[in-house]
């Protein structure tokens, strides 16, 4: 890749929907957190899967315990938040949609209404600097928990959508898609529905799971993370797939983190191809930026390398991207506008 590519890529204006907060910690701020914990004795090898590296999907949750160690505090917290939005808002990232998990108190001292509280307040300070970023939040809910923290997560998120000033805008459902029976979380997934939360699902990321999957597209989910075996090519189904389409529900796509993660063999078999041929609405995202050693500019660059794909349409598929936030419309048109102004200085 020449520098002049490397050099198109960060500067194309950017909507990134699917990063993960504390995948998404960089290099630098982990430095900063092992100096700060060195009785932890954690390695920088325990916390980013390296080029050419691959582990599976099982070693990357592993990989998530080591970080959850690092990052345990209030401070830690508003660190790691601030420092990945500042550094998404350098790769020229416009727009962006951070997920979180709130963890237990006794694991951080937080209460899981403390733990929003603390992201929403680095979210401000990094609005307050006037960075050129409009940051909102989605609250996560790990799989694994089951249904009463689910639940109970749902109803922290619906005070949030009413009281953070549109900040938290909705709910992700990620986790380790191996554990944990989605069927007992849908009670709390319809209520968030219901109550105007917006819903981005991690679907069909591990083959075999074409009745989960069906279920969670009934409720609809408003995106899909992942859904990477969901067509008939990959042992999905053409329900599956019909049901994506009627209700045109886009997807999150993360290339690096799905080749990493082993649930796709190489970048050229990835499913970003089959959805775009169908010219379906597809949002390429990092999904862990510090996890995977990615950038959002990198994923953009690999998918247009990999399948041929201009500057223009690259253009296209980011400024398509806005259409696809939980913003809402009157940012939709702002950040419409963003790109009309920036397109001379991206295409002089
Ligand atoms: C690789 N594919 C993936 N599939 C499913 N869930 C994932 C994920 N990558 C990240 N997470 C979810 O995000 C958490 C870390 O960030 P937070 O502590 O919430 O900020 C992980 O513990 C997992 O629940
Ligand atoms: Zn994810």
């Amino acid at each position: 890749m020449n520098n002049d590519t490397e050099e198109f890529y960060r500067r194309l204006p950017k909507v990134e929907l699917h990063a993960h907060l504390n995948g998404s910690v960089s290099w630098e701020t982990i430095e900063k957190l092992i100096k700060k914990k060195p009785h932890l004795n954690i390695e920088h090898s325990m916390t980013a899967i390296g080029r050419g590296q691959r582990r599976t999907l099982d070693e990357c949750f592993q990989v998530f315990k080591v970080i959850h160690q690092l990052v345990d505090t209030e401070e830690d917290i508003l660190m790691v938040a601030t420092d990945v939005i500042k550094e998404f808002a350098a790769d020229s990232v416009k727009y962006l949609e951070l997920r979180s998990t709130p963890r237990e108190e006794k694991n951080t001292g937080l209460t899981k209404r403390k733990y929003i509280e603390t992201i929403i307040r680095a979210i401000q300070m990094c609005k307050n600097e006037g960075l050129d970023i409009d940051v909102r939040f989605l609250v996560a809910i790990d799989r694994r928990n089951g249904p009463e923290v689910a639940m109970e997560t749902v109803k922290l998120a619906e005070e949030f959508l009413l009281s953070s000033d549109g900040l938290v805008v909705g709910l992700d459902v990620s986790g380790d898609p191996t554990v944990g029976s989605v069927k007992t979380l849908l009670p709390a997934l319809e209520r968030a529905k219901n109550s105007g939360l917006k819903l981005s699902l991690h679907l069909s990321e591990v083959p075999s799971q074409l009745e989960e999957s069906d279920l969670l597209l009934n409720l609809p989910p408003d995106r899909i993370g992942h859904g990477t075996f969901l067509h008939p090519e990959v042992g999905g189904s053409q329900g599956l797939v019909d049901k994506v389409l009627k209700h045109n529900i886009p997807l999150e796509l993360c290339l690096t983190s799905n080749v990493k993660g082993q649930t796709v063999p190489c970048y050229s078999k990835h499913h970003f191809k089959y959805w775009y041929q169908l010219g379906h609405p597809t949002v390429i995202c990092t999904d862990d930026k510090g996890v995977f050693c990615t950038e959002l500019s990198q994923e953009y660059q690999l998918a247009a390398s990999t399948f041929g794909l201009s500057r223009e349409a690259m253009w296209k598929l980011s400024q398509q991207a806005i259409d696809c936030t939980f913003a809402p419309e009157v940012v939709k048109e702002q950040l419409r506008q963003k790109w009309t102004d920036l397109q001379p200085q991206v295409f002089p």
